[in-house]
């Protein structure tokens, strides 16, 4: 097939093109005398530029046509990369007027991961003039990515290509292989943050971005943090930069672009275009994470609800684009579900899996009911994700209830009781954890999950004292709670991990808070707390 604009030629003409198809080059030629004769005579005579891209094999995988100036590269991810990185084809094309390689040319050798980019000029006489080609280079910092080579004529050319691709993807994967792993398994990502916010705010999400890129099992390669005078609404950042930036991600073998910003699906579909790295927002990282971790079926027909209806409208249409959004991390279904890619089919599943929460929901209204008959009073344990609100469900009611060193280890709400003295009891439920930016579609899909929040007597407020951002955490749980109109309910604020701070801070920080320390880790830490549950509740028992 010939790509690119054929429009206005003759019929003899575009035979003459197909005739390039059939040709092949030995596979120690970048080109033959013979071949690159032929494309500069085309070229010559359509006043147009001719291209072909050729495998290392030396087939004529792809014939272009371009305008007098430029050629436009058919898409070729589905080729992949080889242990090198380079994508095992290079572009020969013409320029008609002797120009050097352009800066669209080395653009493209970078993004396309090309073995060579190589531009015959077009002599006077239609004849191969100058040959100009260039190559990647193995990554050093600061450094020039590609080189920039040039002979006088076509003759000159006494590359033994063979040779050359060997010796190149040799260094390029030695490179990498100093730095990372290529054989673990995990994907391996760049945090790309686009924002106008201070930068302290922006690298306090990139890290916490880290953080949870860390929980989905993704290995952070490098961050890029970019602010623009305005946000790009094509690709959030200008295009030039978000070319850069995956030319850097292509060199350092990562799998997927994850943006702290959450991407419209216009720059989902944008920056998609450009490369076949995955692209990833926040909220999706978030959900992916979701997806792995919940445990009970309310909790999986919502998380899958949810990814479904951020994926659809980012879907393109059949083929690699989908599986591109679709496939490893950000595409994870919860259990072992994988998520289905046709957007037919997707409409029927999220209808299926809204009935199906319809019907959960009416069970937990009765669970709800029953609890609240027994007239005993509900404590439920709220609290900025890792905050260690598990570990103290577990700790107070000793109970075994899923706990981790990391982000959402909690999906679902479980329900224990606790029992005090003069035989009083209370029962007191664990909750997912809230998190500063807490994706819209989520927080609509998980409201029926917080909807026991409602019948709570009390919110503890469990906070990560040793978190040096801790108030951060405090305000976003406050707002989640105002979002959620819960703020209604009394609650006590727990600081916790009190065995990691300084002692001395503690008790003031307590004060200014008006605050309950414990160590959900220490059962011995609990007096603060039952004493004020206790006052709170039964204030007149002894
Ligand atoms: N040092 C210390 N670590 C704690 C304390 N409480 C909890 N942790 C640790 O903090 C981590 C998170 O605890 P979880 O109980 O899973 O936190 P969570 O708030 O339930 O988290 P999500 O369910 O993910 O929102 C675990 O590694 C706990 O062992 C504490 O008092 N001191
Ligand atoms: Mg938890």
């Amino acid at each position: 097939m010939i790509h690119g604009n054929i429009s206005g030629l003759k019929a003899g003409q575009i035979q003459a093109l197909e005739r390039i198809q059939r040709r092949r080059i030995p596979v120690d030629q970048v080109i033959s005398v013979e071949l690159a004769r032929y494309l500069t005579e085309r070229a010559f005579d359509l006043r147009r530029q001719v291209g072909v891209i050729i495998d290392r094999q030396g087939e004529i995988q792809h014939v272009i046509v371009g305008d007098d100036r430029e050629i436009v590269i058919p898409d070729l991810s589905g080729y992949g990369l080889g242990r090198g990185g380079l994508r095992g084809l290079r572009c020969i094309h013409t320029h008609l007027k002797g120009e050097p390689l352009s800066q669209d040319d080395l653009t493209d050798l970078a993004l396309l991961r090309l073995d060579l980019m190589v531009a015959l000029a077009v002599g006077q006489d239609g004849l191969p003039g100058r040959v100009d080609y260039a190559h990647l280079l193995p990554p050093v910092t600061g450094g020039e990515t590609v080189e920039v080579e040039s002979v006088p004529s076509i003759h000159d050319l006494d590359l033994d290509f063979a040779a050359f691709t060997r010796a190149l993807e040799g260094e390029l994967e030695r490179k990498v292989d100093d730095t990372i792993d290529l054989s673990d398994g995990r994907e391996r990502a760049i945090l790309i943050s686009v924002s106008l916010a201070p930068r302290q705010e922006t690298e306090d999400s990139l890290d916490e971005l880290a953080e949870l890129a860390r929980t989905a099992d993704v290995v952070v390669l490098d961050r890029v943090v970019q602010r623009p005078r305005q946000l790009n609404p094509k690709y959030l950042m200008g295009e030039g930069k978000v070319k850069e930036v995956i030319i850097r991600a292509l060199q350092q073998r990562a799998t997927v672009l994850i943006f702290d910003q959450d991407l419209s699906p216009v720059q989902v579909r944008s920056i998609s275009a450009i490369t076949e790295i995955k692209v990833i927002d926040r909220s999706q990282l978030i959900l992916d994470i979701f997806a792995r971790r919940a445990h009970t079926l309310d909790g999986k027909v919502q998380v899958e609800l949810a990814q479904l209806k951020y994926i659809m409208p980012r879907l393109i249409g059949r083929g690699t684009a989908m599986s591109r959004l679709m496939g490893g991390i950000g595409g994870r279904g919860p259990g072992e579900t994988k998520l289905e890619i046709d957007r037919r089919r997707i409409r029927e599943r999220i209808a299926r899996l809204e009935k199906q929460l319809a019907n959960l929901a009416r069970g937990r209204l009765q669970r709800r009911q029953r609890r609240i008959r027994a007239e005993v009073p509900i404590i439920s344990i709220v609290g900025y994700t890792n905050a260690g609100k598990s570990t103290l469900l577990n700790a107070l009611t000793q109970s075994k209830v899923f706990t981790e060193d990391l982000l959402f280890a909690t999906l679902d709400t479980s329900t224990r009781r606790l029992r005090f003295p003069m035989e009083r009891e209370v029962i007191i439920t664990d909750t997912v954890g809230f998190i500063r930016k807490l994706p819209k579609s989520l927080l609509g899909a998980f409201k029926a999950t917080l909807e026991e929040l409602e019948d709570a007597d009390l919110l503890l407020h469990v906070v990560d004292l040793s978190n040096p951002r801790f108030e951060d955490h405090i305000q976003a749980v406050e707002r989640i709670l105002g979002e959620l109109e819960l703020d209604r309910i009394p609650r006590l604020l727990v600081f916790n991990k009190t065995d990691q701070v300084p002692p001395e801070e503690v008790a003031p920080l307590c004060r200014r808070f008006d605050a309950v320390p414990v160590s959900a880790l220490d059962r011995r830490t609990f007096d603060g707390l039952l004493a004020e549950l206790q006052r709170r509740f039964w204030p007149d028992d002894d």
